[in-house]
């Protein structure tokens, strides 16, 4: 049965009903039929594009499941359209209702998305979002070590209001006070500790003051996603590790604030170079949203170029697929985990050549298709700079 121009087929959507109707039985003949409804009563679709003929001609448009939380990642090497992939699924959600899409956005170039009513946000988190245990790795210090304990136990004691009550999850979603950075320092000056070890802690904690991010009276992180407009965090010229901590706090923030019942939309993190956050402070909250997310109600999208980078769990976890073309063997090799067994023959072999193309792997329907990813209608900041666009220089 060929599609049908002017339906949407809805990847993502399990829900037993329509599921084999307008399934292309020349492109995924191997595979169970999916979902395909009709795009005018869809309002919880994101229509991300059109699949790809044989012949390179865009067939019928293509949506995404935003009626429930899904987990998903976006590959690809550098320049085949992550990036821009990802402001896609950002301007659909900004259109859908009862969703909030959150943009982590390492390299400054979701700022496009105000033209979709967004607003970019100067990452403010505050220190009590980062429980006390993280510090030490955060600062660089050996839990262990004497400067290490030093900060831990200052955060432990500046977190904990004496009522015994302060709970990590309080403190991630921003609901209980916190202590500023200064104040941290103070404790540190303070503490019975022997004066090289104050003044490594304090040293620590002074470099972290100098990131910039952390700010005792942040609003709650829930305010992210309050409105459902997309909220961009610029983390361009961020260092790495307040970058971390800012991931892990709104990671951590959003899923705690859908278990108190602080957010009434069912947010979307959509996480750009996301393989920079695996590897420290955020790596926990990340995680959390992957297995534990959905039953509150919060979506995690990981994109990165290196997918070898990202631990298995992104992907075994992760419902939705969307893989622009790979090179390295050892990030090919990382599509293997996605190859559940209805999906006969190779993965790799699938992937399309063209930039804005992409392989999608549904795991709610079983199938697989090559689509092309649709046009921003948002301007998209993520073009290298060509030579060949550049006026000629006068000739010497
Ligand atoms: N679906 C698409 N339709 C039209 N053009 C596209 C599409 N996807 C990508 N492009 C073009 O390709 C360029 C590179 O895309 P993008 O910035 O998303 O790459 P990337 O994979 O994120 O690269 P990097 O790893 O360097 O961040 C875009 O600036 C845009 O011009």
């Amino acid at each position: 049965m060929p599609r049908q121009p002017g339906r949407v087929y809805v990847l993502g959507r399990d829900d037993g009903t329509d599921r084999t109707e307008g399934a292309d039985r020349g492109d995924c003949a191997d595979l169970r039929d999916s979902a395909h409804r009709d795009g005018d009563r869809l309002p919880h679709t994101a229509r991300i594009g059109s699949f790809l003929a044989r012949d390179g001609s865009a067939g019928a448009p293509v949506g995404v499941d935003l009626d429930r939380p899904h987990a998903g990642v976006v590959f690809g090497k550098r320049g085949t359209g992550k990036s821009y992939t990802l402001g896609v699924l950002a301007e659909e959600l900004a259109d859908a209702g009862g969703v909030a899409p959150v943009v982590v956005d390492p390299m400054g170039v979701f700022a496009g998305l105000e033209a979709a009513g967004g607003r970019t946000v100067d990452p403010a988190v505050r220190p009590a979002s980062i429980p006390p245990s993280a510090w030490p790795n955060l600062l660089g210090l050996a839990p262990a070590s004497g400067p290490g304990t030093l900060v831990w136990q200052v955060v432990a004691d500046a977190v904990d209001d004496g009522s015994g009550e302060a709970t990590d999850r309080n403190a991630a979603s921003g609901t209980t006070p916190s202590p500023s950075l200064a104040a941290l320092r103070e404790a540190v000056d303070a503490a019975d500790a022997p004066a090289e070890t104050r003044r490594a802690a304090a040293n620590h904690l002074r470099l972290a003051a100098s990131w910039g991010v952390f700010d005792a009276d942040a609003p709650p992180v829930a305010s992210l996603a309050a409105d459902g407009d997309p909220a961009v965090l610029d983390l361009a010229g961020v260092p790495d590790a307040a970058a971390a901590a800012v991931v892990r706090a709104v990671a951590r923030g959003l899923y705690d604030a859908r278990i108190a019942g602080d957010l009434s939309r069912l947010p979307w993190l959509l996480v750009d170079e996301a393989h920079a956050f695996f590897d420290g402070v955020a790596d926990p909250a990340l995680r959390t949203l992957l297995t534990r997310g959905r039953a509150p109600g919060v979506s995690l999208v990981c994109a990165t170029q290196r997918p070898a980078a990202l631990p298995s769990v992104a992907v075994s976890q992760s419902d939705l697929l969307v893989s622009h073309r790979l090179t390295a063997a050892r990030d090919v090799e990382r599509l293997a985990a996605a190859e559940a067994t209805y999906l006969a023959g190779d993965l790799a072999s699938r992937l399309p050549e063209g930039v804005g193309e992409a392989l999608v792997v549904d795991d709610a329907t079983e199938t697989a298709h090559t689509v092309r990813i649709r046009e921003r209608r948002t301007p998209h900041e993520g073009e290298s700079p060509r030579a060949s666009r550049l006026s000629d220089p006068e000739p010497h």
